[in-house]
């Protein structure tokens, strides 16, 4: 299978547990509750996407021909250094794309995977670090993984429901939009009330870093 990739980059991982930690990150092209078009936001099932996930003309993206190619390209971004090597998955909604070939293909380069998901879609059992971000008005099917991270404000989720899924960590981020002060007012609120939840942020926006 062929992969379409709207961009890949080396940067620190700025959210969750992994933060701090050096990644190449492999952003897919297209998701599930999106179309990427401003113009659909508003109808869209996710409306809050910071990401520009649309067509394969980022820096670093393309079309790969197979999971060779692009595990290769992965290992381009890293470099010749064999200890450590960490690459994220992302999108758009990377379960859209992932499968047992590029699963295989980044092990055998000896990276460890994570995935950034909505959940929507089972994440393929090969990877290391499943990280599920639930969406309102979304089945999520995937309810087990490394860490649930909760965007917050999110009208239509009910916190206390995701209490019973089977995740190491609890984390909520703050939504970014034009209430991003109010909205982290109310993400540290929401960690003060819920010991079970640790307050996570996108420092790599912060650092301005990718
Ligand atoms: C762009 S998404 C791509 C992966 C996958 N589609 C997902 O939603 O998990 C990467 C992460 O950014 C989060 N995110 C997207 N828009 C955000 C925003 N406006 N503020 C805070 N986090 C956001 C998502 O919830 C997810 O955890
Ligand atoms: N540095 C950095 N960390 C991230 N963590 C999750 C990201 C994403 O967009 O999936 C992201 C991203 O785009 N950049
Ligand atoms: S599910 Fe993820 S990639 Fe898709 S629109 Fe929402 S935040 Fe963006
Ligand atoms: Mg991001």
């Amino acid at each position: 299978m062929s992969y379409a990739v709207k961009e890949m980059f080396l940067t620190l991982q700025g959210e969750g547990a992994n933060a701090g930690a050096r990644a190449v990150f492999v952003r897919f092209a297209g998701c599930n509750l999106w179309s990427g078009r401003e113009a659909d936001r508003a109808s869209a099932i996710c409306r809050f996407c910071d990401t520009d996930f649309v067509g394969i003309d980022g820096d670093g993206g393309g079309r790969f021909a197979d999971a060779d190619a692009l595990a290769a390209a992965v290992a381009g971004h890293w470099g010749d250094g064999k200890d450590a090597r960490f690459v994220v998955l992302t999108g758009g909604e990377p379960m859209l794309q992932v499968d047992d070939a590029l699963v295989d293909a980044l092990h055998d380069l000896g990276f460890r995977i994570a995935i950034e998901s909505n959940g929507t879609i089972a994440a393929h059992p090969g990877i290391d670090w499943v990280c599920i971000s639930p969406k309102a008005g979304s089945e999520v099917i995937q309810r087990s993984g490394n860490e649930l991270k909760l965007v917050w404000p999110q009208a239509g989720i009910d916190p206390d429901a995701l209490e019973q899924w089977d995740f190491g960590l609890r984390l909520v981020q703050p939504m970014d939009s034009a209430d991003a002060q109010a909205n982290i007012a109310a993400a540290v609120a929401f960690a003060m009330a819920r010991p079970r939840w640790r307050l996570t942020l996108q420092t790599h926006k912060m650092l301005g870093l990718r």
